[in-house]
């Protein structure tokens, strides 16, 4: 039988396919079939196989796409609606109002259209998202093309699209049911965070979710405060009570993790927990620091994203990359902390594990979905290269992402949009900002 065509053969400079760790290979040739990773060979090898398509990308790095492993998409039209302010004034007197007033399904499809937009602008080919009206968002990844974790999100108090957890759940199992065979799509549970959810929802959550084999994604010791109210409160910490309630386990996504003591530390190895880590969020809000490397070095998982729009204010995964690396050492006191080739790590088959995802992506690797993301670094502030991966995460921005594939489509050519309209989005997000601002 002659071997069937590959379907396009992406010829970069540098590829990193982030597993083996730390490689970087030049001048080879990358091959997609069926949205799959079926080829890596040296070129010239690569170009004796027959192809439909073939692309040159001179002075490319390509990578797996970049995976924003926390975020709220559609608080892109709440940017910069409150800054300078710390979590709870920020939270209670400011977003939560503001989403009261304004969160409804169309708030929700604009928004995260705009978020989409932005992060495929970014290299991201895959996010996860914590919002209300789950459904509405879980439909814009699906007409976008991208892939995404859609978290139902579950709090004690009535919140937009939900009059009580029960309501949120019945919607949540039935957004599971519809989209179990979505090639794109992945629903979780999404429990706001421990101080927002009792008991016994987090308790039927993990029955739901033992049954479901789903993830849970949750905001955990975001500030020391959260850590001392519960402690003074209940006499417990907040990770403690997760454990104790059976939430933790390699399914369970924790969102911050500023705070971490030796107990938690032992309970994240324990129950081979992921860590998500949103480095800029937490210096905005003042909200304290994420131990990386510490972490890193206990082999915990640690993922990064960027939280949403109102507390980073961007979606650019990329500089939260170089954002993380840097933090990194600082709260490390060590230099060698976190190095290039490990936050690109970080920002890939990280996410990808955190998400339950790495059988699929997260790394350039045969038989892999084809989520892959080219890097121009052929700019004057890129030269010269001596290590294409430190140049990546230390001396660029999210302007040299020149073409993204997410399961060998292409969402992003040439630095532009292949399935959004840019003008129209803009023109949306302006109508959302005056009407805000006008009340
Ligand atoms: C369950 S829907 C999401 C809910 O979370 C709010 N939110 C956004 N960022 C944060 C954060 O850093 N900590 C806690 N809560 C946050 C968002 O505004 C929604 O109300
Ligand atoms: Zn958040």
């Amino acid at each position: 039988m002659p071997e069937a065509p590959l379907d396009l053969l992406l010829l970069p400079t540098w590829l990193v396919p982030v597993e083996p760790a730390g490689v970087v290979l030049r001048d080879h040739g990358l091959g997609i079939r069926d949205g799959r990773i079926a080829l890596i060979a040296p070129r010239a090898e690569a170009l004796r196989h027959p192809v439909k398509e073939m692309r040159e990308l001179p002075q490319c790095l390509l990578a797996p796409g970049l995976i924003n492993a926390h975020g709220h998409a559609a608080m892109t039209l709440l940017r910069g609606i409150a800054d300078d302010l710390p979590l709870m004034t920020w939270l209670h007197e400011h977003i939560w109002p503001a989403e009261g007033k304004w969160v409804d399904e169309d708030f929700v499809r604009d928004g995260t259209d705009l978020a989409i937009a932005e992060q495929i602008k970014g290299g991201v080919s895959c996010f996860s998202d914590m919002y209300f009206y789950p459904q509405t968002a879980a439909e814009c990844v699906h007409n976008a093309g991208v892939r995404a974790q859609i978290t139902v999100p579950v709090l004690d108090f009535p919140v937009p699209g939900a009059l009580n957890a029960a309501e949120a759940l019945r919607k949540g199992l039935q957004l599971f049911d519809d989209l179990k065979q979505h090639p794109r799509i992945r629903i979780a549970f999404g429990p706001h965070a421990p101080y927002t959810v009792s008991d016994d929802k987090l308790e039927q959550i993990r029955v739901l979710a033992d049954e479901l084999d789903a993830g849970i994604h949750m905001h955990v010791h975001e500030t020391a405060q959260e850590v001392a109210e519960a402690v003074s409160k209940h006499g417990e910490r907040p990770l403690a009570r997760l454990a104790r309630l059976g939430l933790l386990g390699p399914r369970f996504q924790a969102v911050h993790m500023t705070q971490i003591d030796d107990e938690d530390l032992a309970l994240l190895v324990e129950h081979n927990c992921s860590i998500v880590h949103c480095p800029e969020s937490n210096l905005k809000l003042a909200s304290g620091f994420c131990p990386v490397e510490r972490l890193w070095q206990a082999g915990v998982n640690v993922a990064i994203g960027t939280d949403g729009a109102a507390s980073n204010n961007d979606l650019d995964l990329l500089g939260e990359t170089r954002t993380a690396a840097l933090l990194a050492k600082a709260v490390a006191g060590s230099a060698t902390a976190l190095n290039a080739h490990s936050a690109l790590r970080m920002a890939t088959l990280n996410g990808a594990r955190a998400l339950g995802l790495e059988s699929q992506t997260g790394s350039l690797e045969l038989g892999k979905l084809a989520d892959v993301v080219a890097f121009d670094l052929s700019g004057l502030a890129q030269q010269p290269i001596y290590d294409p991966v430190s140049q990546l995460i230390y001396a660029s921005g999210r302007d040299c992402v020149k073409h993204l594939w997410v399961g060998g489509k292409q969402l992003l050519d040439e630095g532009r949009l292949t399935r959004m309209d840019e003008g129209e989005l803009i023109a949306r997000a302006r109508e959302w900002g005056a009407r805000i601002a006008s009340k």
